[in-house]
């Protein structure tokens, strides 16, 4: 399918704007003359460097963007240029199909690969970061001519670049920002309409949500952080920047939790007193939750790192949690609970607003060995549960094997545990989440208008 990359919501609104400046609403000008430019391309020259790097440390491997990010350059780098340098590549790998359609249109054969990086970080600059064009197009220029291996391509880079500056971007498809085997299994699991719909979901970086602590303001909080208050409670801010600097942050009222990743700790409706077991716990956003509503809660992560991290929030907000780093099926203990919540390890492509590196790092075998560990965890948090009590299953996937197909395999294994519908008013979660089943798929281009929300798949059971 075809259409303007400019369709759909804010995303459009910002891409049209910027494809109009792209067009060159003002004169042209020679872009290697302007002393301006020459200055503006120095301070980024290493940054530039630096996002090429990430990029391509993110389309190599689950974990590459991480490691990119630690490697010298990229560490040695101030830390606004760092930034800078992370947000060029999140918004390279967010439009990546686009910006490849509108360089591939002006290419007469496929360039070397470190000249198609170069290229990539310009348009991501320019089409989505809205830097002037004279001065990513020079920093690419002055980039090319300090490798040997790009030098003999400067004037192909400048051509191309100045090209499509003067002529603007053209037409382009938002669903070539998914890679084409995710594209096909969302295409038939959710049909043509709504790929689309997700597509333009992952083209904008998302708006930050803030879970609060039980007895802050939402409207409170959210006249501090410039926000609104979502169904369900959460805050939703467009700020940017660290968060030590937000208000409240010190005092521990609030964490970052996208809206629907709030959800199944709100489905599993815990009570004072009760009894939870959280068994894949770190970092905690949901464990945070549980405590926060007055249960005695254990977490579980086989992750010591992760958990450090769970340690660390639960100090900044003053809660309180029995923490156990070990596998969940290796955990010796007796005791059963009142709720159990498995956020199960999985795939995650359910996260690639915030995480664009996700869809590239994900290989299709993925799915299937992820979908054996949920089924084996499924029946670990099963024997946890008391007679009567409930267990929540979620995962941050859109693969349905990790979702729905988990959920009607376990109850055909555990005839004990039936569904008990959801009810999004209740959970803050959009209406339309609700399955004829009685469990929750949200999809990112949900609530568009309000800027999406995470993808995640939640179900609800209870040991009768
Ligand atoms: C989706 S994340 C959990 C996110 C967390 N619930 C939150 O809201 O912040 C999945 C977690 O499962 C953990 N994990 C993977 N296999 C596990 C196992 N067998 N037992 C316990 N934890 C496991 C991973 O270390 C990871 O932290």
């Amino acid at each position: 399918m075809t259409s303007g990359s400019n369709a759909g919501g804010n995303s459009g609104a910002r891409g049209r704007r910027m494809a109009h400046k792209a067009r060159g609403n003002r004169p042209a000008r020679p872009v290697e003359a302007s002393a301006q430019s020459d200055e503006a391309a120095d301070i980024g020259v290493e940054a530039r460097i630096a996002a090429g790097l990430l990029l391509n440390g993110a389309l190599e491997k689950r974990g590459g963007l991480d490691e990119a990010l630690s490697s010298p350059v990229v560490a040695a780098l101030p830390g606004p240029d760092r930034a800078f340098a992370r947000a060029v590549a999140m918004a390279a790998l967010r439009r990546l199909g686009e910006i490849d359609q509108i360089l591939d249109r002006r290419l007469q054969k496929a360039p070397p690969a470190p000249v198609r990086t170069l290229l990539r970080i310009a348009l991501a600059q320019t089409l989505v970061l809205e830097t002037p064009a004279f001065a990513a197009v020079s920093t690419a220029v002055k980039l090319a001519e300090r490798d040997p291996k790009t030098r003999p391509y400067k004037n192909l880079v400048n051509a191309v670049l100045r090209g499509i500056d003067r002529d603007g971007p053209g037409m382009t498809s938002p669903t070539g920002n998914l890679p084409d085997w995710i594209a096909a299994r969302w295409r038939a699991t959710y049909g043509e309409a709504a790929l689309l719909g997700l597509a333009l979901a992952g083209r904008d970086e998302p708006p930050t949500d803030l879970s609060l602590k039980p007895g802050t303001e939402p409207a409170t909080l959210a006249e501090g952080v410039e926000g609104s208050v979502l169904p369900g409670g959460t805050v939703r801010t467009a700020r940017r920047g660290e968060l030590a600097g937000w208000p409240d942050y010190q005092a521990g009222t609030w964490w970052v939790q996208d809206a629907a990743a709030a959800v199944p700790a709100r489905l599993l409706e815990v009570s004072a007193g009760q009894t939870v077991l959280d068994m894949c716990a770190a970092p905690g956003g949901k464990t945070l939750q549980l405590a926060a509503a007055g249960a005695s809660v254990v977490a579980l992560d086989r992750s010591e790192v992760r958990l450090r991290r769970l340690r660390q929030n639960f100090e900044r907000i003053g809660l309180d949690a029995e923490v156990v780093a070990i596998p969940a099926e290796d955990w010796d203990d007796p005791r059963t609970f009142d709720a159990v919540l498995l956020d199960a390890p999985c795939t995650a492509t359910g996260t690639y607003r915030r995480n664009p590196e996700v869809l590239r790092a994900t290989k299709p075998s993925e799915v299937a060995k992820l979908a054996d560990v949920q089924h084996r965890l499924l029946d670990v948090a099963a024997e946890r549960v008391k007679p009567g009590g409930r267990l929540v299953y979620c995962v941050c996937s859109l693969e349905r094997e990790e979702g729905e197909t988990q959920i009607i395999a376990f109850l055909r294994r555990n005839p004990a545990f039936r569904t008990v519908p959801a009810d999004p008013s209740r959970v803050g979660a959009p209406a339309e989440a609700l399955t004829p089943e009685g469990w929750l798929r949200i999809l990112p281009s949900m609530w568009a208008d309000r800027g999406g929300v995470d993808g995640f798949f939640a179900a609800r059971l209870e040991r009768v």
